[in-house]
């Protein structure tokens, strides 16, 4: 479990460099660690929540108790859907002129601060961090979300969409790398490491967060559908950004009122490039989380029967949607 009690030392080591009082991560780490080899199944509002790093009686807590601070920002997506770039972009935005907070919030975007992760007390700690404006994420549903809450306090939120053929491959290459003692836990029924069984483990929704019978990523999609016009949310396409980089970054900034110039347009494009996140976030090598990041490697792995059941489902589920994926580019 070294790579998971690295990335926690990571989050809190530049902040407490800078002699900010740091809150004690063992505890973060060891019930971390725990939820990954002792996964539970817990259950709120009908949401069976599996247990790999989330409890539902944390996200119940959040929804009922925590409270952002204005401006910050809140990633939600469904896993492997650009998370990680998202949250690269906003804290670029947010600290690009200042060295120190661009430094100290490093390890908070790598290593993701996850709303659902840690119990409950262990969300003190952001309320203690050094700066004025948080970049977080969530994976829920959004029936587990507050978006009053969240909307009354000024926070916004970026949803990230990505083609569900893309998301699968790249899911099924993180949990095939990441280092769980598979032996002893009930995680291998759920992430089977062999690609043909997986791939049926995840579209019948037997997963993290989607297992409200048989919920699956479109059921993700569908929950959080409804509120892409809401004001203080912002939906962006992995595929979009992927092909326009610029345009999005431009439309992303407009969205959290950031005002930029073209030069720091094309750095923050150049500083979330694939190349320099990669770069950037050396230390996660292990677990490949920066894998390939391309539109269309679903190609080779998919067989044409996998990908035709993927296609059924979306039709039948987004039909009454204006959603259209892009599969290539
Ligand atoms: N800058 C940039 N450009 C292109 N692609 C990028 C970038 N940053 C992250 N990625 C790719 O996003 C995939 C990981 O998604 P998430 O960050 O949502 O993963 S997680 O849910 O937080 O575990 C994962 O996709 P795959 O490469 O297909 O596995 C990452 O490589």
């Amino acid at each position: 479990m070294e790579w998971v009690e690295e990335s926690y030392r990571r989050s809190f080591k530049e902040i407490s460099d800078f002699g900010k009082d740091v809150p004690d991560i063992q505890p973060l780490i060891d019930y971390f660690v725990e939820s990954l080899t002792q996964p539970k199944l817990t259950e709120w509002k009908g949401y069976k929540v599996y247990g790999f790093g989330f409890n539902a009686d944390t996200i119940k807590w959040v929804y009922d108790n925590w409270t952002p601070w204005q401006d910050d920002v809140i990633v939600a997506s469904f896993p492997k859907t650009g998370t990680t770039w998202l949250r690269h972009i906003v804290r670029l935005l947010y600290f690009r002129h200042d060295e120190n907070l661009l430094k100290m919030t490093e390890g908070m975007v790598m290593p993701h601060i996850y709303l659902e992760t840690g119990i409950p007390l262990k969300f003190e700690f952001l309320d203690k961090l050094p700066w004025d404006r948080k970049v977080l994420s969530t994976h829920v549903p959004a029936a587990l979300f507050n978006f009053e809450k969240i909307r009354n306090a000024g926070a916004k939120v970026i949803y990230t969409i990505r083609n569900p053929k893309d998301q699968l491959v790249s899911w099924h290459k993180m949990m095939v790398n990441f280092p769980i003692n598979r032996e002893g836990t009930n995680l291998k029924d759920h992430y089977p490491l062999e690609w043909g069984k997986f791939f049926d483990v995840a579209i019948s929704g037997k997963q993290q967060m989607t297992n409200k019978e048989g919920e699956y990523y479109m059921e993700h999609l569908l929950s959080w559908y409804p509120h892409r016009n809401d004001e203080n949310v912002l939906f962006v396409v992995f595929e979009d950004l992927k092909k326009d980089p610029l345009k999005e970054i431009r439309r992303i900034a407009k969205f959290l009122d950031v005002k930029i110039s073209e030069d720091d347009l094309l750095n923050v494009t150049e500083s979330s490039s694939f190349a320099s996140m990669k770069k950037e976030y050396h230390w996660t090598e292990k677990v490949k989380f920066f894998r390939k990041g391309e539109v269309g490697d679903w190609k080779n792995h998919f067989t044409v029967a996998q990908s035709e059941k993927v296609d059924a489902l979306v039709k039948q589920k987004l039909a009454g949607t204006d959603i259209k994926f892009t599969y290539e580019l």
